[in-house]
């Protein structure tokens, strides 16, 4: 049989079946169709205006990578007039951490982007690696996801960005679907297929690959040849997720669009106004500042918790009951450094410190 050719130029020889679609196209058709998605996700939501400083969570992994070169393309390609940076958390887990953040060093000189890494070991106290020898593997992931959502917004103000993205892409939000429905956790499910999330007290947050197939990443990486760090990380992985993903897995071999037809059903779902009424309200932690629905944040009762040997206290009823019970915290216990939003970005600003510049790229 002779090869076919491409569905979308009917010129070259189509090379691979596009997940999303099933499309069988060539290379530069594919890179065409999925840049230019990406650009269509971002005007359609009106993500960015001339001028806003963009800080791409950077993990090294496949999907922040291949958001930080897209970015790079689109911003170069439709003059979207933004400044990118990169912006990488260190949860400080030897063997998975330290050399995904290598990667994204590199990335930083190929993609000619300033870099700011913050750890948690600055910002906390502890590394992942002194958590998970406290805490054991089981209930780590909270600890982590907890602590690196605060990190990125106090990165994010250290950098006076107007806007974070992270490569969370459709499986992802699928998979967060799924997982509030059957948790029955209404208040994410609304905000979960949210492109854009800001709180009064946050820096502005977006999902550019919203709707991007996570196999369709990885082929973008493979053709275009980008240096990712593949390693899944080294400690358990979030069970409940897990399932999540694996079921997603199997309903995408079936059909498909299963993965963009559960996020338009989450974006569908309308919360009754008597449930909105019962959900709690977005206040500040007393103690550092960042936005919190209880009189401490998360991140504050996790890391309480921590420093008085109660590490279940931020996890289960039973473990704030016990902190509870130990009284008040002593007065000098550790504290994370108190949060504030920096000055909107602007001319005028204070020069900000990033780890590193790309050599002889900007001034
Ligand atoms: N340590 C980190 N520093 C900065 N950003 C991060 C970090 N970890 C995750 N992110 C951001 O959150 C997004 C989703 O993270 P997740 O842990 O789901 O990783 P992932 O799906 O493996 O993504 P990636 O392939 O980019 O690592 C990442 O794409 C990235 O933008």
């Amino acid at each position: 049989m002779p090869p076919r050719s491409c569905a979308l130029c009917h010129k070259a020889k189509a090379i691979l079946k596009r997940p999303k679609t099933g499309q069988q196209i060539c290379k530069e058709c594919f890179f065409y169709v999925f840049e230019t998605e990406v650009h269509n996700t971002i005007t359609d939501a009106k993500l960015f205006d001339p001028g806003d400083r963009v800080a791409i969570g950077a993990s090294g992994g496949k999907d922040s990578t291949v958001l930080a070169y897209v970015m790079k393309t689109l911003d170069e390609r439709y003059n979207y007039g933004i400044d990118l940076f990169l912006l990488s958390i260190d949860e400080g887990i030897t063997g998975y951490r330290d050399d995904s953040l290598e990667t994204v060093k590199r990335n930083q000189e190929q993609y000619s982007m300033p870099l700011k890494i913050l750890s948690y070991d600055e910002l906390y106290g502890w590394t992942m690696d002194s958590i998970v020898q406290k805490v054991g593997r089981k209930n780590n992931c909270t600890f982590c996801g907890v602590f690196r959502r605060q990190a990125l917004d106090r990165g994010a103000t250290m950098l006076q960005v107007d806007h974070i993205v992270t490569g969370h892409n459709a499986d992802d939000i699928a998979e967060t679907v799924l997982m509030n429905i059957m948790r029955g956790d209404i208040a994410r499910l609304g905000r979960c297929t949210l492109i854009c999330t800001q709180g009064e007290d946050t820096i502005r947050r977006s999902k550019p690959f919203k709707y991007t197939y996570e196999k369709e990443i990885v082929m973008y990486a493979y053709f275009k040849r980008l240096d990712y760090f593949s390693t899944e990380c080294i400690y358990s992985p979030d069970a409940y997720r897990g399932h999540a993903r694996a079921f997603l897995k199997d309903l995408e071999a079936a059909r498909p669009s299963a993965i963009i037809d559960i996020i338009h059903s989450g974006e569908a779902f309308e919360v009754r106004e008597e449930v909105r009424k019962g959900q709690k309200i977005q206040r500040t932690c007393q103690r550092c500042g960042y936005m919190s629905s209880n009189t401490l944040c998360k991140a504050c009762t996790l890391l309480e918790g921590l420093e008085r040997g109660i590490a279940e206290a931020g996890l289960t009823d039973r473990g704030k009951r016990r902190l509870d019970e130990a009284g008040p915290a002593p007065s000098d216990i550790r504290k994370i450094p108190f949060f504030e939003m920096s000055q909107a970005a602007g001319p005028g600003r204070p020069a900000v410190e990033v780890d590193s510049e790309p050599s002889g790229a900007r001034s």
